[in-house]
């Protein structure tokens, strides 16, 4: 079986039709592609990398200055069972990060502005390959964009993270990060450490994505699942603790790009020739709605803090997520006792 599909955008200068079909057949098979001639150029993404290195190798005190907020600002930290992820966002509208009081002093207007021009190719990225779904799906190019307004809450997220080393080799059947789809529309992912496995499209076992110097990792999220109806996939992925890597710090930076609150679930149809249309179905909830529920599902578990105090979701979104049946994984399972584990209301 051929492996993750090489996707060189490139292609969308020359020839916009056969870079379209390439990316919707590598969406609707995989989930997955690896992208290369995307634009950005490799010092812009090693120098938000070394502002990663950086913080994440300043002292707790400085780190935990400010805590992640509502917003989408500042740092965390995740420890449980399945794994230790640090992180550091920049806030879910543009250019926020320069304004806002809760990141920590550490960064500078100067590391900042870094931030935000990485940021800003990352938008510019993310448009182009919006545009071309919508082609490859029949649809007005900007047909996705009125749901992705860069001023309206939430924007697109860049989160920089650090998998830290440890000092002893772990339970190589426990993966640094546990398996998942994400939830936004579609994610941009940079990496320069192996670690990363997918899902295959015959589901049968999860593989891992090559590093590829230069090129970036684009998956489909929930939002673009729905939005086809699932013909584009939003797969389960993970990140395996590979025990030769167990010392080494790991480094990634998603780009987690986001459908705002406020849009309409909308959901369009294929039909023959493979042209999209309109759906009927009417579904009285939005993008935020469904990311709620389905965020805090996830977190609940992941952060394995069931004690039955958790937070009460509106069972109207609870079934919304359950029934779309895109949202899956272990840390969202919903088997018989998943969704009381996490709260919800009867
Ligand atoms: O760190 C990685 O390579 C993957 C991160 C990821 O899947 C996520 O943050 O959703
Ligand atoms: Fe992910």
């Amino acid at each position: 079986m051929a492996g993750i599909p090489v996707v060189d955008l490139r292609l969308f200068a020359s020839d916009p039709d056969r870079l379209s079909g390439e990316l919707f057949d590598a969406a609707s098979k995989w989930g997955f592609l690896i992208l290369t001639g995307h634009g950005i150029p490799l010092e812009e993404i090693d120098e938000v990398f070394n502002l990663a290195q950086g913080f994440f190798a300043q002292p707790k005190e400085i780190k935990e200055e400010k805590w992640m907020n509502t917003a989408q600002v500042g740092y965390d930290h995740k420890e449980s069972v399945i794994g230790t992820q640090e992180g550091c966002v920049f806030g879910d509208v543009a250019a926020s990060n320069l304004t806002t009081s809760n990141l920590s002093s550490w960064w500078t207007h100067a590391r900042r502005e870094k931030i935000e021009a990485f940021r800003a190719r990352c938008h510019v990225l993310s448009s182009q390959l919006l545009t071309a779904f919508a082609t490859a799906m029949g649809l007005p190019p900007a047909y996705f964009f009125p749901a992705h307004d860069p001023a309206k809450r939430p924007g697109n997220v860049l989160r920089l993270m650090r998998y830290p080393a440890l000092s002893t080799q772990p339970d190589a059947n426990l993966p640094s990060l546990g398996e998942h789809t994400d939830w936004g529309t579609m994610t941009l992912l940079f990496t320069k450490t192996a670690g990363l496995e997918v899902k295959s499209p015959d589901a049968r076992e999860f593989v891992p994505v090559p590093v590829v110097e230069g090129a970036l990792i684009v998956n489909i999220g929930d939002g673009l699942a729905l939005w086809s109806d699932g013909a584009l996939k939003s797969t389960l992925h993970r990140v395996a603790r590979k025990a030769s890597l167990y010392d080494q710090d790991r480094y990634s930076m998603a780009y987690f790009v986001n459908a705002n609150a406020d849009a309409p679930l909308k959901f369009l149809k294929r039909g023959p020739e493979g042209k999209f249309t309109h759906d009927e179905r009417k579904l009285d909830a939005t993008f935020g709605d469904y990311q709620a529920a389905r965020m805090r599902l996830f977190h609940e578990k992941f952060d394995s803090d069931v004690d039955g105090s958790g937070p009460v979701l509106d069972p109207k979104f609870v079934a919304i997520v359950k029934t779309l049946g895109v949202a899956h994984g272990h840390a969202i399972t919903y088997g018989s006792t998943g969704v009381e584990q996490a709260g919800v209301a009867a």
